[in-house]
Parts: structure tokens; C-alpha cells; sequence
């Protein structure tokens, strides 16, 4: 008998089991002829996944520094099966890979990755070889130095806000509570730079709060629509919305139009929207719950607050887009501050306000869809959230390429992304209209600009385009640069890349800015010399604050006062020293794209006693690599490599960047012992490499990051002074950006809760 469906699945798992068996074969021949057989390293602890497990929990236990004080500089570890992967700290080797980026590319499970993160397969992050070159040259004029310095103001603004905002978290907590005011707490902004923002922080930036929250002691846990890795107790389904509205007549950008809960489920993974005041704070049932003394300010997570606020940093500064975050989470905070009479505070402790006690109705706080979450945050926080699940399947996809055709896109995910590039479509379509209306006005030039179609306009430009036309988002500037009339026409962006340009600005600039920001108040709070780095750099922040807010009328200093903060040293160092300790990214990973040799500083170990294998790769000065080796950069690690920064490389002291030291070759540096790997940014790896040879893919972001990280800092140090809980520890988890978590609280997912406490200026 002939049975045709039995013989197509005899087939088909005959063509599978081949697959896979063959994709053995060739994976254990290739270690068998790899030249990475022969180094020392770690032993495998797995048969199928080698040292992997324990290396995802390393930022926490320093296994990079254990293996490099075992194995040397460079050695190896294994991977899937076993395979040999190349892991160094060793300075020449890594600026030798680093700096031949197109000869050592992104591996492409990575990339995928990166692409499934929301920067799509076309933008910058994840192009590779000549379409890289030629984005990077098109993106470059919008990450000018010049160019990032006009960004200033905004990220001013979007501190001030986030500054009210925990201000009037910290007042309403002194009003409500049964410790003694805050003194002094100001009640207007105290600050000459501050403007008039469109959509303030909580009603009015300084108005009393309606009523206190809850019984006493509030913990403040706003759900981080960004965290989906480690599922948050606070988590819940998503909302969808309807449409929105394109019209920008008020200039603040696309807005959601309306916003309906609707019944699409995320998988479970992930909240966007609470839909009720409990989901957004945590109110405990009696003080003993928070441990917390009577004096002692709110505690809050300052990472879901940075989050909100460098997301809506880069919507504004990088699309001109408002995404609102902050201030939808300000409100919905605010709403759920019950309505109870206010406790009697004597005026002369509590100051006046613009609005008294319970006077803002909910009608007033609440405008068209003022509660719920901006639609393209949502659609963003579930594509990158979802993507950044750790799987099992994601390791197999590594090495069987066709699982990665198998998207796991749910409708959710459909939806999102289609949410994703319609509101790009519409950023890049006004972008490039204001673009074009300012070029028409000059005869000068012609330029040409891609249209929604792909199809090319032209228009007149001039020289002075970018004085005329207004739009300073990196976005419009990347259409003027894609613009240039001295550009062939064959070396544009096109539609679609100019698209994923908008994601990847938002993947790679957002989270891990808001990291660096969460982790720079972690050192500063937990600063074990009472506070003292806090202090000072208090005090700096505040001379400078002083010297400008006199010396000229209020609000004509902006760009004096925020270039003296961003020149100011012990601020750099502060924040130098903070990415060096705690970088955002902490490993990058590469593969060879051809047999290569790299040059080392320090020989090979030979491997440990026991091991019956030779040292066969290489010589004291070389290693090889076989076309397709991966090797592991691990950027934290060399950023507190012993032989460079000392025994105390560990320790967060930013007084390192300003000790003399005198080099072998008899010149005296400010930094410390430069023997390390040629960073692009202050002598540490954070952003990757400086002085590329073939191919720059280092961080394209990092002015526009530490600006704004400057920024922020000088805003909200100024006012607000950070602690630590005792008994907090806090725990690194590393996926793609590093979060914070609190060791006994794991259900709580990524988290970092910082006492805060107004800081009057007669105080420090
Ligand atoms: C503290 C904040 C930041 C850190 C620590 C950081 C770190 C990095 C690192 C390590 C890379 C190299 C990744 C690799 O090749 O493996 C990178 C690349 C990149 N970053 Fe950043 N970044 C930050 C902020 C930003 C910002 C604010 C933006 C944009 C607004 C941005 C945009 C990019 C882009 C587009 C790339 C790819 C560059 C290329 O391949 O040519 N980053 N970043």
C-alpha cells in the first residue's frame, strides 16, 4: 500500500533529524580544528551549554576577574555544545578587534536580536561592512558635538520636571506622614532656567498634593514598562488604543488622539498601563513595613522615573515626539493620592502654594486621555520588553539559523510593531516637510529628499538650512544630512532605513541612559564615606548655579549656566567614574570573519595542570582565529581591570581622574595608569573603542548621553539628596543593559529604591 502522508513526514523528519545531526557534525569538527582548543580557560560545566548559565550572573560575582586571574588576559570559554569562544581583556587584542570592525562583525544571532529589540535589521546598530559606512557618515552631522550642545535646554527641561516631580513626592510624603515637614521645600521653581513646560510634571509643578497617600509611609513602585525580563509583581496586561492625532499646531508633536483599554493580552509579560492607582504605588500597612524612621523622606524607585525620563528625552531631543511618559505617570500618581483632608502644618514649615490643598479636581488633572500611556511608548516597551526574555530557544537559534525564521510574534507583537513604523512613517513624513518647506524658501542649492514612496523631491536648500529650518531633533537633522547635495543619490538612506533609524535611536539611547543615570545616584547614595562625593559635588552644582543665576537677569543664562555644568570637572569625573564602574552595556560580542591572527600584550597561560591539552594557538604575541570564531568582549570587566586602575578598581572614587601621575615616558597625566584599552570617552570602554582603523562602531550616542546624564544630575543634586537603606543590597541583572534589582526582593523585578530628602540651600 502507498501511503503518501506517511512518506512526506518519513521525509520530513528524515530532512530534520539530517539538519540537526549535520549541524552537529560540523559544529564538533569545528572545534576539533579550532585553533582555540589549545588555550586555558574555565572547564565546561554543561555538555550543551558550557559555561553560559554562570556567565549569566557575572556582573554579580566577578567571574570575568576570577577567570583572568586564573587563566590570563585571554583564554577560553565554552559555549553550545562546547564550542570554544575567544574571551579577552588583553588591551592590544581587544583595540585590535575593536578597531578592525568590519573585519570583526556583530555575530548574526546578535544582530538578530538587536533587530527583534526593536533597531530592525536596517538601522545603524545592527548594518554591517559598506552599509554601515555609509549610514555613519549620513548620522554623524546629527551626534556632532556643536549639534548635541543645542540639545542642552531640552534635557534641562525634562530634568526640571523630573526634579518636581520627586519634589512633590518628597512634600506630599512630609505632609502626609508623621515626621516633621521637609523644611524649606520650595514651592515655586527655585531655578531661573526653568521654562514653562507644556505639560507639567504633576498639575502644576509645585502645587499640594490633594490629599496624602494612603496610611503613613508610602513606597513608591510605579510599574517600569521597560522591565520584562525579570516579570515584576506589579505587572499586568496591556491596553491597546485607537488612533491618534497628527496635527502638531501646538509643536510639542504626534499626541494619542483617545486610548481604550481593550482585552489583547501580552503574553502576561508585561504592564503599559495600570489601570488602577494600586498598580502604580505600593502602599504598605503599617510603618514597620518600610522600616522606615519618622524623618526619613519617600522612598522611591528612581529607575522607572529616569526611565520615563530619558524616554521622553529622546522622543523630544531625537524625533521631536512627546511621549508624555513622565507626566502620565505624575498624574496617574497624583489621582491616586486619596481625598482626605489635609494635616494641619504650620505655613511658616510647609511653604505656600500656587494652589491650595485639594483645589485641583479630578476634572481639572484629568484631560483626553491623560491617564493612559502614550501609544508609542507602549508599542516600544512591548516590543523591546518581550524581545529581551531570555530562552532557551534563543540559544538554539544560534546554531540552527533556520529556527530564527520562526518569529514568535503573537498579534500584540504585530500590532505593536505596525504601531512602530506607522507613527515613524508620520515623524519622518513631517520631518521632512518642515525640511523641505525651509529649503523651497532659498534658490540656492537643490537637494533631493526621499518622499513616503521612495521616490526622491527635490527642493531648493542653502547653506543656512540649518539656521532656518527649526527642527534640531536628531531626526531632522539626519534628513537634511541625507539631503546634501553633494551626496550621490545612490548613497542616501533609504525609506526604510531612515525608518529603523528612529527605533535604534530609541533601543540604544533610551535604557541605557537611564541605567547609567539610575546607577550614578546608586554610587552617590551609597557612598561609604558618609556621603561626602554627594556633598561636593553638591556643592559645585551649586556654585555654579550661583554664579550664574546672579550675575545676569533670570532665564538669560541657559547656555552660559549649562556650559560651565557641562565643563565642570568634578562633575565629569563623577560621571566618568560612575560608567566606568557601572557600565550600561557590559559585553559586546564579535565574530571572525575570515582566519585571522590578533595581536596580545601578555603571553598565553599554558592551560592549568591537568589538562592534557598542549598550548598549540599561536605564539608569546599572537593568537589565531578560524573564520566564524566568536570572541567575547567584556567591557565592564576591562573597565575595572586591576593592572590599569589598582587594587581598588572595584571602588567607585572619582578623586582617581584628578591624581597626578607621571607616565614611563616621564609626562605627567591626570588620569590613572593609561595602560588600558583606547576608550572613546574618558579613558574607559563604556562606549567602546577610540581610534578605529577599519570600521567605527563604537557609541554614536555617548555626547548626546553624557550631556543629558550632566544635566540631570546638576538639576536633581542640586535640590534632593540621595540615600540607601541599609540592608539593601542591590544586584546587577545583565541583559543587553544592566538593571538593578533587590537581592530579597526578586518578584519585584528590576528596581532601585533610594530614600530621598530635600536638601534647602543652606544645606549640604
Ligand atoms: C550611557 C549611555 C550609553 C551607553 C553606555 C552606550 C553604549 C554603547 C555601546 C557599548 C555601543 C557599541 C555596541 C556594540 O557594537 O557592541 C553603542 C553603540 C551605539 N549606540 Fe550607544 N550607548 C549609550 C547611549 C546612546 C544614545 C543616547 C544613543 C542615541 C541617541 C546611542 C546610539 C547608539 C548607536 C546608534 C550605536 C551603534 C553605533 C554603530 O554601530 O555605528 N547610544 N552604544
Amino acid at each position: 500500500m502507498f501511503y503518501p502522508a506517511l512518506l512526506i513526514f518519513v521525509s520530513l523528519s528524515a530532512a530534520v533529524v539530517l539538519y540537526i545531526l549535520g549541524t552537529f557534525i560540523t559544529l564538533l569538527f569545528r572545534q576539533y580544528v579550532s585553533p582555540l582548543r589549545g588555550l586555558p580557560g574555565p572547564p565546561s560545566r554543561s555538555f550543551f551549554i558550557g559555561n553560559l548559565k554562570e556567565m549569566h550572573d557575572q556582573e554579580n560575582n566577578n567571574l570575568v576577574a576570577r577567570w583572568t586571574a586564573s587563566y590570563g588576559h585571554t583564554f577560553v570559554y565554552r559555549g553550545f555544545v562546547g564550542g570554544h569562544r575567544l574571551m579577552t581583556t588583553d588591551p592590544l587584542a581587544v583595540s585590535h578587534i575593536l578597531g578592525h570592525a568590519y573585519d570583526f562583525p556583530k555575530p548574526d544571532f546578535i544582530r538578530d536580536a538587536l533587530a527583534e529589540m526593536a533597531a530592525g535589521h536596517d538601522g545603524l546598530l545592527t548594518v554591517e561592512g559598506n552599509d554601515h559606512h555609509r549610514q555613519r557618515k549620513i548620522i554623524s552631522p546629527a551626534f556632532s558635538a556643536s549639534h548635541i550642545r543645542t540639545l542642552s535646554p531640552l534635557f534641562h527641561e525634562k530634568a526640571c520636571q523630573l526634579r518636581d516631580i520627586w519634589l512633590d513626592i518628597i512634600r506630599h510624603h512630609s505632609l502626609t506622614s508623621s515626621s516633621p515637614p521637609s523644611p524649606n521645600l520650595p514651592s515655586s521653581p527655585s531655578d531661573p532656567l526653568v521654562q514653562p513646560v507644556a505639560n507639567p510634571s504633576i498639575d502644576s509643578p509645585h502645587a499640594q498634593p490633594t490629599s496624602p497617600l494612603g496610611h503613613g509611609k508610602p513606597l513608591i513602585h510605579l510599574p517600569n514598562p521597560f522591565a520584562g525580563f525579570e516579570p515584576s509583581k506589579t505587572l499586568h496586561t496591556s491596553n491597546s488604543s485607537t488612533g491618534f492625532s497628527t496635527s502638531v499646531s501646538d509643536g510639542a508633536g504626534l499626541r494619542p488622539r483617545t486610548s481604550k483599554p481593550s482585552s489583547n493580552d501580552v503574553e502576561n509579560v508585561m504592564s503599559h498601563t495600570p489601570t488602577s492607582p494600586s498598580q502604580y504605588v505600593t502602599i504598605p500597612s503599617s510603618s514597620s513595613d518600610t522600616g522606615m524612621s519618622p524623618t526619613e523622606g519617600p522612598k522611591v524607585d528612581v529607575l522607572v522615573w529616569l526611565a520615563r525620563a530619558t524616554l521622553d528625552t529622546i522622543g523630544d531631543a531625537g524625533f521631536g515626539y512627546s511621549f508624555n511618559s513622565l507626566a502620565t505617570a505624575a498624574r496617574t500618581l497624583r489621582r491616586s493620592r486619596h481625598t482626605i483632608p489635609a494635616p494641619s502644618i504650620p505655613s511658616s514649615t510647609v511653604p505656600p502654594t500656587s494652589a491650595p490643598v485639594d483645589a485641583v479636581s479630578e476634572e481639572g488633572e484629568n484631560g483626553a486621555g491623560e491617564e493612559e500611556e502614550n501609544e508609542l511608548a507602549r508599542a516600544f516597551g512591548i516590543i523591546f520588553s518581550t524581545a529581551r526574555q531570555f530562552r532557551i530557544f534563543t540559544i538554539l537559534q544560534v546554531w540552527f539559523p533556520i529556527l530564527r525564521r520562526f518569529k514568535r510574534d503573537n498579534a500584540t507583537m504585530q500590532q505593536a510593531r505596525a504601531t512602530m513604523n506607522r507613527i515613524g512613517m508620520q515623524l519622518i513624513t513631517e520631518r521632512r516637510e518642515e525640511v523641505l518647506n525651509a529649503a523651497s524658501k532659498s534658490s540656492r542649492h537643490t537637494t533631493s529628499l526621499i518622499s513616503e514612496d521612495g521616490d526622491e523631491k527635490t527642493a531648493d536648500g542653502d547653506e543656512d538650512l540649518d539656521e532656518r529650518t527649526k527642527g534640531r531633533d536628531l531626526l531632522s537633522v539626519l534628513i537634511r544630512s541625507n539631503a546634501s547635495p553633494s551626496l550621490p543619490a545612490t548613497q542616501r538612506l533609504t525609506l526604510s532605513e531612515t525608518l529603523s533609524q528612529i527605533s535604534t535611536f530609541l533601543s540604544a539611547g533610551h535604557e541605557t541612559t537611564s541605567s547609567a543615570l539610575t546607577w550614578t545616584l546608586y554610587v552617590l547614595a551609597k557612598d561609604p564615606n558618609g556621603h561626602e562625593i554627594q556633598r561636593k559635588l553638591r556643592r559645585e552644582l551649586r556654585e555654579i548655579h550661583r554664579l550664574h543665576s546672579s550675575a545676569v537677569p533670570s532665564g538669560s543664562s541657559t547656555e552660559e549656566e549649562l556650559g560651565a555644568v557641562l565643563n565642570n570637572s568634578y562633575l565629569d569625573v563623577v560621571v566618568r567614574e560612575s560608567l566606568r564602574v557601572n557600565s550600561p552595556v557590559t559585553t559586546t560580542m564579535r565574530v571572525a570573519l575570515k582566519d585571522s591572527i590578533i595581536p596580545i600584550s601578555s603571553p598565553l597561560r599554558s592551560p592549568l595542570p591537568g589538562s592534557d591539552e598542549p598550548l598549540t594557538n599561536g605564539s608569546a604575541n599572537i593568537i589565531r582565529l578560524n573564520k566564524g570564531d566568536i570572541i567575547s568582549i567584556p567591557i565592564q570587566a576591562i573597565n575595572k581591570s586591576k593592572s590599569v586602575y589598582g587594587d581598588d578598581a572595584d571602588v567607585f572614587r572619582p578623586e582617581r581622574w584628578l591624581e597626578q601621575q607621571t607616565n614611563t615616558v616621564g609626562e605627567t597625566t591626570s588620569v590613572p595608569n593609561r595602560r588600558g584599552v583606547q576608550g572613546l570617552w574618558g579613558g574607559i570602554l563604556t562606549f567602546l573603542n577610540g581610534n578605529p582603523i577599519n570600521g567605527n562602531r563604537a557609541c554614536i550616542g555617548y555626547r548626546f548621553s553624557i550631556n543629558e546624564i550632566k544635566i540631570f544630575l546638576y538639576v536633581i543634586l542640586r535640590d534632593i539628596d540621595f540615600t540607601l537603606d541599609e540592608g539593601i543590597e542591590i544586584e546587577k541583572k545583565v541583559n543587553v543593559v544592566t538593571r538593578p534589582c533587590v537581592k530579597s526582593e526578586p518578584h519585584l523585578g528590576n528596581q532601585m529604591p533610594l530614600r530621598m530628602r530635600y536638601m534647602p540651600p543652606d544645606d549640604i
